[in-house]
Protein backbone atom coordinates (compact mmCIF):
# COMPACT_ATOMS: atom_id res chain seq x y z
CA UNK A 1 0.00 0.00 0.00
CA UNK A 2 1.11 3.77 -0.46
CA UNK A 3 -0.18 6.76 0.97
CA UNK A 4 -3.22 7.13 -1.84
CA UNK A 5 -3.17 3.82 -3.43
CA UNK A 6 -4.73 0.95 -1.72
CA UNK A 7 -4.14 -2.00 -3.49
CA UNK A 8 -1.41 -4.36 -2.07
CA UNK A 9 2.31 -5.18 -3.88
CA UNK A 10 1.81 -7.36 -7.21
CA UNK A 11 -1.98 -6.31 -7.79
CA UNK A 12 -0.84 -3.44 -10.05
CA UNK A 13 0.55 -4.49 -13.80
CA UNK A 14 3.68 -2.87 -15.05
CA UNK A 15 1.74 -1.40 -17.71
CA UNK A 16 -0.82 1.52 -16.27
CA UNK A 17 -3.02 3.66 -18.66
CA UNK A 18 -3.61 7.34 -16.58
CA UNK A 19 -6.66 9.20 -17.10
CA UNK A 20 -7.19 12.21 -15.18
CA UNK A 21 -11.24 11.08 -14.71
CA UNK A 22 -11.53 8.53 -11.83
CA UNK A 23 -14.62 8.02 -14.15
CA UNK A 24 -12.76 7.15 -17.31
CA UNK A 25 -10.80 4.76 -15.53
CA UNK A 26 -14.10 2.66 -14.90
CA UNK A 27 -14.84 2.89 -18.01
CA UNK A 28 -11.83 1.96 -19.74
CA UNK A 29 -11.44 -1.50 -17.47
CA UNK A 30 -15.43 -2.24 -18.02
CA UNK A 31 -14.65 -1.84 -21.30
CA UNK A 32 -11.73 -3.27 -22.42
CA UNK A 33 -10.49 -5.28 -19.62
CA UNK A 34 -11.52 -9.51 -19.12
CA UNK A 35 -12.35 -9.57 -15.24
CA UNK A 36 -11.48 -6.27 -14.04
CA UNK A 37 -10.73 -5.82 -10.17
CA UNK A 38 -10.68 -2.49 -8.35
CA UNK A 39 -7.52 -1.65 -6.77
CA UNK A 40 -8.18 1.51 -5.56
CA UNK A 41 -10.31 3.22 -4.13
CA UNK A 42 -8.42 6.22 -2.18
CA UNK A 43 -10.44 9.32 -1.81
CA UNK A 44 -12.34 7.76 -4.90
CA UNK A 45 -9.71 8.17 -7.42
CA UNK A 46 -10.54 4.78 -8.72
CA UNK A 47 -7.79 2.46 -10.11
CA UNK A 48 -8.30 -0.93 -11.62
CA UNK A 49 -6.51 -4.34 -13.13
CA UNK A 50 -7.46 -6.38 -15.29
CA UNK A 51 -5.90 -8.42 -18.98
CA UNK A 52 -6.17 -6.99 -22.33
CA UNK A 53 -5.56 -9.94 -25.13
CA UNK A 54 -4.60 -11.95 -22.29
CA UNK A 55 -1.33 -9.44 -20.92
CA UNK A 56 -1.90 -7.81 -17.60
CA UNK A 57 -2.60 -4.27 -17.36
CA UNK A 58 -4.08 -1.48 -15.24
CA UNK A 59 -5.96 2.01 -15.13
CA UNK A 60 -5.38 4.59 -12.26
CA UNK A 61 -7.57 7.94 -12.11
CA UNK A 62 -4.76 10.74 -11.80
CA UNK A 63 -7.31 13.57 -10.81
CA UNK A 64 -6.63 17.40 -12.63
CA UNK A 65 -3.10 19.07 -12.35
CA UNK A 66 0.82 17.82 -12.01
CA UNK A 67 0.81 18.25 -8.33
CA UNK A 68 -2.27 15.58 -8.39
CA UNK A 69 -0.73 13.51 -11.21
CA UNK A 70 2.23 13.33 -9.76
CA UNK A 71 1.83 11.67 -6.33
CA UNK A 72 0.05 8.77 -8.42
CA UNK A 73 2.66 8.44 -10.78
CA UNK A 74 5.15 8.66 -8.34
CA UNK A 75 3.14 5.82 -6.47
CA UNK A 76 2.97 3.75 -9.29
CA UNK A 77 6.43 3.78 -10.22
CA UNK A 78 8.41 3.76 -6.24
CA UNK A 79 5.97 1.76 -4.31
CA UNK A 80 4.28 -0.69 -7.06
CA UNK A 81 7.30 -0.61 -9.82
CA UNK A 82 5.02 0.00 -12.46
CA UNK A 83 7.39 0.29 -15.98
CA UNK A 84 4.85 1.61 -18.65
CA UNK A 85 2.64 4.46 -17.79
CA UNK A 86 0.51 5.75 -20.73
CA UNK A 87 -1.33 8.81 -20.22
CA UNK A 88 -4.87 8.65 -21.99
CA UNK A 89 -6.63 12.47 -21.60
CA UNK A 90 -8.46 15.40 -23.39
CA UNK A 91 -7.25 18.52 -24.39
CA UNK A 92 -8.13 22.03 -26.06
CA UNK A 93 -7.13 22.42 -29.89
CA UNK A 94 -4.91 25.46 -30.25
CA UNK A 95 -4.85 25.06 -34.25
CA UNK A 96 -7.57 25.00 -36.77
CA UNK A 97 -5.95 22.13 -38.63
CA UNK A 98 -6.20 20.10 -35.35
CA UNK A 99 -10.39 19.11 -34.89
CA UNK A 100 -12.10 18.29 -31.99
CA UNK A 101 -12.11 14.35 -31.42
CA UNK A 102 -8.17 13.74 -33.51
CA UNK A 103 -6.04 12.66 -31.45
CA UNK A 104 -2.69 14.46 -30.15
CA UNK A 105 0.55 12.03 -29.27
CA UNK A 106 2.80 14.37 -27.01
CA UNK A 107 6.00 13.84 -28.29
CA UNK A 108 7.05 16.80 -25.68
CA UNK A 109 5.35 18.94 -22.78
CA UNK A 110 6.07 22.55 -22.61
CA UNK A 111 4.68 23.91 -19.03
CA UNK A 112 3.80 26.84 -17.59
CA UNK A 113 4.24 24.99 -14.13
CA UNK A 114 6.60 25.75 -11.51
CA UNK A 115 7.20 22.01 -10.54
CA UNK A 116 10.37 21.89 -12.97
CA UNK A 117 11.57 24.93 -12.17
CA UNK A 118 12.04 23.80 -8.59
CA UNK A 119 13.74 21.05 -9.68
CA UNK A 120 16.23 22.75 -12.71
CA UNK A 121 16.34 26.31 -11.90
CA UNK A 122 16.94 28.57 -14.39
CA UNK A 123 17.94 25.69 -16.55
CA UNK A 124 15.09 24.59 -18.74
CA UNK A 125 14.62 20.64 -18.88
CA UNK A 126 12.54 19.34 -21.95
CA UNK A 127 10.23 16.74 -21.08
CA UNK A 128 9.48 13.94 -23.91
CA UNK A 129 7.96 10.63 -24.43
CA UNK A 130 9.48 7.47 -24.98
CA UNK A 131 10.08 7.13 -28.76
CA UNK A 132 9.14 3.24 -28.82
CA UNK A 133 6.05 4.49 -27.47
CA UNK A 134 5.34 7.07 -29.70
CA UNK A 135 6.47 5.45 -32.76
CA UNK A 136 4.17 2.49 -32.19
CA UNK A 137 1.55 4.57 -31.08
CA UNK A 138 1.35 6.43 -34.37
CA UNK A 139 1.66 3.36 -36.50
CA UNK A 140 -1.25 1.93 -34.60
CA UNK A 141 -3.46 5.05 -35.02
CA UNK A 142 -2.51 5.16 -38.93
CA UNK A 143 -3.44 1.72 -39.16
CA UNK A 144 -6.99 2.39 -37.24
CA UNK A 145 -7.72 5.08 -39.61
CA UNK A 146 -7.41 7.54 -36.58
CA UNK A 147 -6.41 11.29 -37.52
CA UNK A 148 -3.93 12.33 -35.36
CA UNK A 149 -0.96 14.77 -34.86
CA UNK A 150 2.78 13.94 -33.57
CA UNK A 151 4.02 17.06 -31.11
CA UNK A 152 4.13 19.00 -28.68
CA UNK A 153 1.61 20.09 -26.09
CA UNK A 154 1.49 22.82 -23.08
CA UNK A 155 0.80 21.53 -20.09
CA UNK A 156 -0.50 23.92 -18.11
CA UNK A 157 -1.36 24.54 -14.20
CA UNK A 158 -4.15 27.14 -15.35
CA UNK A 159 -8.00 25.65 -16.91
CA UNK A 160 -9.10 28.80 -16.87
CA UNK A 161 -6.44 31.85 -18.22
CA UNK A 162 -7.35 35.48 -17.10
CA UNK A 163 -5.47 36.59 -20.69
CA UNK A 164 -7.42 34.18 -23.02
CA UNK A 165 -4.73 34.95 -25.52
CA UNK A 166 -1.99 33.61 -24.03
CA UNK A 167 -2.75 30.49 -26.00
CA UNK A 168 -1.47 32.11 -28.99
CA UNK A 169 2.23 32.13 -27.83
CA UNK A 170 2.55 28.72 -27.72
CA UNK A 171 0.38 28.25 -30.94
CA UNK A 172 2.89 30.98 -32.72
CA UNK A 173 5.92 28.13 -31.69
CA UNK A 174 4.06 25.13 -33.18
CA UNK A 175 2.23 23.48 -29.40
CA UNK A 176 -0.48 21.45 -30.47
CA UNK A 177 -3.02 22.01 -27.66
CA UNK A 178 -3.67 22.12 -24.40
CA UNK A 179 -3.99 20.03 -21.07
CA UNK A 180 -2.41 19.74 -17.83
CA UNK A 181 0.01 16.37 -16.80
CA UNK A 182 2.09 15.34 -19.28
CA UNK A 183 5.12 17.27 -18.51
CA UNK A 184 5.12 16.04 -14.69
CA UNK A 185 4.51 12.51 -16.22
CA UNK A 186 7.29 12.75 -19.05
CA UNK A 187 9.56 14.34 -16.10
CA UNK A 188 8.91 11.79 -13.02
CA UNK A 189 9.53 8.79 -15.99
CA UNK A 190 12.92 9.99 -16.91
CA UNK A 191 13.52 10.52 -13.39
CA UNK A 192 12.91 7.37 -12.34
CA UNK A 193 14.10 5.10 -15.49
CA UNK A 194 10.54 3.93 -16.99
CA UNK A 195 8.55 4.27 -20.37
CA UNK A 196 5.76 6.84 -20.87
CA UNK A 197 3.76 8.65 -23.44
CA UNK A 198 0.87 11.06 -23.66
CA UNK A 199 -2.09 10.24 -25.97
CA UNK A 200 -4.93 12.90 -25.78
CA UNK A 201 -8.35 13.02 -27.46
CA UNK A 202 -9.41 16.80 -28.61
CA UNK A 203 -11.74 17.68 -26.70
CA UNK A 204 -12.75 21.33 -27.25
CA UNK A 205 -11.16 24.13 -29.30
CA UNK A 206 -9.49 26.84 -28.36
CA UNK A 207 -10.61 28.93 -31.75
CA UNK A 208 -13.26 27.38 -33.30
CA UNK A 209 -15.09 26.76 -29.86
CA UNK A 210 -16.31 23.41 -30.54
CA UNK A 211 -16.34 20.97 -28.04
CA UNK A 212 -17.74 17.83 -26.92
CA UNK A 213 -20.07 17.01 -24.14
CA UNK A 214 -18.48 15.97 -20.26
CA UNK A 215 -20.20 12.42 -21.08
CA UNK A 216 -18.23 11.96 -24.08
CA UNK A 217 -14.72 12.91 -22.16
CA UNK A 218 -16.23 10.60 -19.56
CA UNK A 219 -16.77 7.73 -21.35
CA UNK A 220 -15.90 7.77 -25.44
CA UNK A 221 -12.83 8.04 -27.06
CA UNK A 222 -12.56 4.67 -27.22
CA UNK A 223 -9.91 4.68 -30.49
CA UNK A 224 -7.30 6.79 -27.98
CA UNK A 225 -7.68 3.84 -25.65
CA UNK A 226 -7.17 0.76 -27.60
CA UNK A 227 -4.19 2.97 -29.70
CA UNK A 228 -2.64 3.44 -25.66
CA UNK A 229 -3.23 -0.60 -24.89
CA UNK A 230 -1.86 -1.81 -28.01
CA UNK A 231 1.22 0.39 -28.42
CA UNK A 232 1.84 -0.25 -24.68
CA UNK A 233 1.23 -3.89 -24.48
CA UNK A 234 3.17 -5.15 -27.89
CA UNK A 235 6.44 -2.89 -26.56
CA UNK A 236 6.74 -4.11 -22.97
O1 LIG B 1 -9.36 14.47 -19.45
P1 LIG B 1 -8.20 14.53 -18.51
O2 LIG B 1 -7.33 13.32 -18.58
O3 LIG B 1 -8.59 14.84 -17.09
O4 LIG B 1 -7.28 15.75 -19.02
C1 LIG B 1 -7.66 17.09 -19.16
O5 LIG B 1 -8.92 17.41 -18.60
C2 LIG B 1 -8.77 18.08 -17.32
C3 LIG B 1 -9.35 19.46 -17.41
O6 LIG B 1 -10.70 19.41 -17.74
C4 LIG B 1 -7.26 18.10 -17.05
O7 LIG B 1 -6.91 17.00 -16.27
C5 LIG B 1 -6.70 18.03 -18.44
O8 LIG B 1 -5.37 17.57 -18.54
O1 LIG C 1 -6.59 21.13 -19.88
C1 LIG C 1 -7.44 21.22 -20.79
C2 LIG C 1 -8.18 20.10 -21.22
C3 LIG C 1 -9.11 20.26 -22.22
N1 LIG C 1 -9.28 21.49 -22.76
C4 LIG C 1 -8.56 22.55 -22.34
O2 LIG C 1 -8.75 23.65 -22.85
N2 LIG C 1 -7.66 22.39 -21.37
Amino acid sequence: MSIHINAEVGQIAPTVLLPGDPLRAKHIAETFFTDPVQHNDVRGMLGFTGTYKGKPVSVQGTGMGMPSAGIYIHELINSYGCKTLVRVGTCGSYHEEVHVRDLILAQAASTDSNINNIRFGAKNYAPIADFGLLLRAYQVAQQRGLRSHVGNVMSSDTFYHDDFDQYKIWAEFGVLGVEMEAAQLYTLAAKFGVRALTILTVSDHLITHEETTAEERQVTFNGMIEVALDAALETA
